[in-house]
């Protein structure tokens, strides 16, 4: 495994990050084409978790949260502390008392390719996290990794500095590269499920708002009273 600790990378603007983080997962996902998201499996410790923020970048040896201790002192304001392990692990590498720590540096949350434990002391102090497990398991710190190096959570790459942001419906990254796209996107993708909540609300059908009608006489799809295919 590489050991270094990368030091104050490039990132992407802190208040465009929390702008996405606003906008929400499904909604920049959806904006940037579908693509970002890290998968189902990563969940939220507790239920309304919300946050967008700049990576930082943690590789950890499973068991051992050495280099998340080591990530904590390059967070700065505005960060999301992003860890991955070298091999799949669900061990509890994080808890409260390392969020108290990235609260009191000014970062927005943490996501875990591992597991997280003190969960009621998360909610209690609303410091947003999400990880693949939840696990009381502890941990070492014995062996050294990485820092602010690319890493792969689910089936994404998160660079230091890119934007991740965190919801009820998972957590997605934003390529530094591609943040000003996702905002004009998701502004437009808001205004029009605006739209289509308010038709809806007034009872027009997605079949007609979407024009799908077409496409169902396209497949052929027969519409059969009850009785006649009950012979
Ligand atoms: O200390 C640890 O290894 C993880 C933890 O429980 C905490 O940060 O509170
Ligand atoms: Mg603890």
């Amino acid at each position: 495994m590489r050991t270094v600790v990368v030091t104050d990378p490039p990132r992407a603007d802190v208040d465009d990050a929390a702008a996405l983080g606003g906008y929400g997962v499904a909604t920049v996902h959806e904006a940037l084409g579908r693509t970002g998201y890290l998968g189902p499996e990563f969940r939220p410790a507790w239920a309304g978790a919300r946050a967008g923020g700049t990576a930082v970048t943690a590789l950890c040896w499973p068991g051992d949260n050495l280099m998340i201790h080591v990530a904590v002192e390059q967070c700065r304001p505005g960060d999301v502390l992003v860890v991955a392990t070298a091999s799949p692990s669900t061990d509890g590498l994080f808890g409260e008392l390392l969020a108290t720590s990235l609260a009191r540096r000014g970062v927005r949350g943490v996501v875990l390719a591992c597991g997280l434990r003190d969960v009621a002391d998360l909610r209690e102090m609303a410091f947003p996290a999400w990880s693949r497990a939840v696990s009381a398991q502890g941990s070492v710190k014995a062996t050294a990794g990485a820092v602010n190096v690319p890493v792969t959570l689910g089936n994404q790459v998160v660079h230091p500095g890119d934007v991740v942001l965190g919801d009820d419906d998972g957590v997605m990254v934003v390529p530094r590269g591609d943040v000003a796209r996702a905002l004009t996107a998701s502004q437009a993708r808001l205004e029009k499920e605006a739209a289509s909540r308010a038709a809806f609300r007034d009872g027009e059908l997605g079949l007609d708002r979407y024009g799908l009608r077409d496409r169902i006489e396209e497949f052929g799809i027969e519409y059969v009273p009850f009785a006649e295919e009950r012979g």
